[in-house]
């Protein structure tokens, strides 16, 4: 088929937004100047999040279906954790003209298919030559007639919990990084995140006042509730979930890893919470996030410091 310097602008919109389902939240989807989503609500929870070549993902460790799942999951989390149902993506596609294009249309695929996974699709987006790869994603959702899920409702008392996977991508990653081989579900982890879509109606159902999606490191975006709600989080590390799998460093990256989008909160201490959920600390007076009643490891991404 070629590259997509061969196929050109309008011939690669036309096989991209092929391979995209229509979506019950688009009643126009893309091929227009721009789409219409319903929002049920009348409010519109929006967010985005930008994933470029080498810095999110590189292609020689990912392909590319798995990056196009990982880049709608990126986004569609941060619907999730403001206990809203994902309606649809916009996508921003920047790629250089020798850019393989079914390579563009694997990305695709994947971004149709985690967009399935939540209940949204791809309404629209935009394409542009560049030097690297780089996805801009916007999610947008609806709250269905319910408070939006903050962080900035956690109280003293409050128990704090997690569901999803933590540490399983920085795990993965630390293996690519190391080019050392090793147990093939942490480098899934790392390709592909897979959050708990389910978690945000649950938070919402058990009546969490904070929650959010471990995208940096679960110490470090805790640490943006305790900032938020002027509490402290304290945390057991002996109740955060370590698989063995994670191996010798797994604690660490259970507390310092990201990407795996798992979502942690905050609940009124009476919640019965399923045993998806897994309690892991409380919530104190004060400010900050404590391990073991210690400053935590340092660890946590910083786009600019890492
Ligand atoms: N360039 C920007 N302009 C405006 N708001 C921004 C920008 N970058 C980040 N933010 C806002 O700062 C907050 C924290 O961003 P971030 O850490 O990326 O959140 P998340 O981990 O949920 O994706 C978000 O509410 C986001 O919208
Ligand atoms: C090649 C490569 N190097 C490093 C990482 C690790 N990494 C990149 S961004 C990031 C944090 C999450 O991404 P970010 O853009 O901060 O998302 P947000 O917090 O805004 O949701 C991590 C752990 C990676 N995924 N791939
Ligand atoms: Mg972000
Ligand atoms: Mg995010
Ligand atoms: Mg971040």
């Amino acid at each position: 088929m070629g590259t997509i310097g061969d196929v050109g602008e309008f011939g690669l919109i036309a096989r991209l937004t092929r391979r995209l389902p229509p979506g019950p939240s688009v009643p126009l989807g893309p091929g227009d100047d721009a789409a219409v989503v319903a929002a049920p609500d009348g409010r519109v929870v929006a967010t985005t999040d930008l994933l470029v070549e080498g810095r999110h993902f590189r292609r020689d460790w990912s392909g590319p279906y798995d990056i196009g799942r990982k880049a709608a999951a990126q986004n569609l989390a941060d619907v999730v954790a403001m206990g809203a149902r994902p309606t649809a993506l916009l996508v921003g596609f920047a790629a250089p003209p020798s850019t393989d294009a079914e390579w563009a249309e694997r990305l695709y695929d994947g971004l149709a298919d985690e967009c399935r996974a939540a209940g949204a699709s791809v309404a629209g987006g935009d394409v542009v030559g560049a030097p690297e790869i780089t996805l801009a994603v916007t999610a947008l959702g609806d709250l269905g007639g319910g408070a939006p899920l903050t962080r900035s409702g956690a109280r003293p008392g409050d128990v704090v919990a997690v569901r999803g996977r933590l540490g399983h991508a920085a795990a993965g990653l630390a293996l690519l990084t190391a080019g050392l081989e090793g147990p093939a579900e942490l480098i899934a982890a790392h390709r592909r995140p897979e959050p708990p879509y389910a978690a945000g109606g649950e938070a919402r159902a058990h009546g969490a006042t904070a929650l959010l999606d471990v995208s940096d490191g679960l110490v470090q975006d805790l640490g943006h509730i305790a900032a938020a709600s002027g509490v402290r989080i304290d945390i057991d590390s002996a109740a955060v979930p370590v698989p063995d799998v994670l191996g010798p460093d797994g604690l660490r990256h259970a507390l310092t890893g990201g990407e795996d989008h798992a979502f942690a909160g905050s609940f009124p201490p009476d919640a019965r919470l399923p045993a998806t959920w897994r309690r892991i600390g409380v919530v104190a007076e004060g400010s900050g996030v404590h391990v073991d009643g210690r400053e935590p490891p340092a660890g946590g991404w910083d786009h600019f410091r890492t």
